[in-house]
């Protein structure tokens, strides 16, 4: 008899998204994307796609840019770091994103939203929603559902998946 115990394809795509979140360097937010194809994508469905996180942009380095949240605009982290989501779609190096599904670990802002939509993403899982209360969270909602794509937090149904590098 089969396993009964296998994580489901939310479960999968959220970690890797997670897992993806724990190369970031910002000391406050860790973000992490996943992109995979939906059912009208022009590859089988759940392929991942692309992954990325919040980061600043080749060549900037993390020990020379400002990680800092306050300050003089262009001494914060803000001017400076790509977002995850932009980072999975750029890092699709150019295969199709039409149809295909967006898991991150926060509610994408208003300029991730834009280019989720243009790309041709039709469907975001989040996990987070922690600035849900903001003005770019708010723009960001409203492009996206005026643009179609479907919106669905991820409510787990456990509190943590392990991994365990002690495999014989
Ligand atoms: O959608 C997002 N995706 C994303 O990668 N980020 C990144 C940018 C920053 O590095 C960090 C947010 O920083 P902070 O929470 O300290 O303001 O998260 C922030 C958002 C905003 O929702
Ligand atoms: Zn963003």
């Amino acid at each position: 008899m089969k396993r009964q115990d296998y994580i489901s394809w939310d479960e999968y795509f959220m970690s890797i998204s997670l897992l993806a979140a724990q190369r970031s360097k910002d000391p406050n937010t860790q973000v992490g994307c996943c992109i995979v194809s939906g059912k009208d994508s022009p590859y089988p469905e759940n392929v991942i796609i692309s992954t990325g996180y919040n980061g600043f942009p080749y060549g900037c380095s993390d020990d020379e840019f400002p990680w800092d949240r306050t300050g003089a605009p262009n001494a914060t982290k803000y001017p400076f770091v790509v977002h995850s989501e932009l980072n999975a779609i750029l890092n699709a190096g150019g295969k199709s994103l039409v149809g295909a599904k967006l898991y991150v670990s926060l509610f994408p802002c208003n300029e991730c939203a834009k280019a989720i939509i243009q790309s041709g993403i039709k469907e975001i899982v989040y996990l987070s929603n922690k600035y849900k209360d903001t003005d770019a969270t708010k723009a960001s909602e409203r492009m996206l559902t005026s643009a179609g794509v479907k919106l669905t937090q991820f409510k787990p149904t456990k509190d943590k998946i392990v991994l365990d590098f002690n495999i014989e």
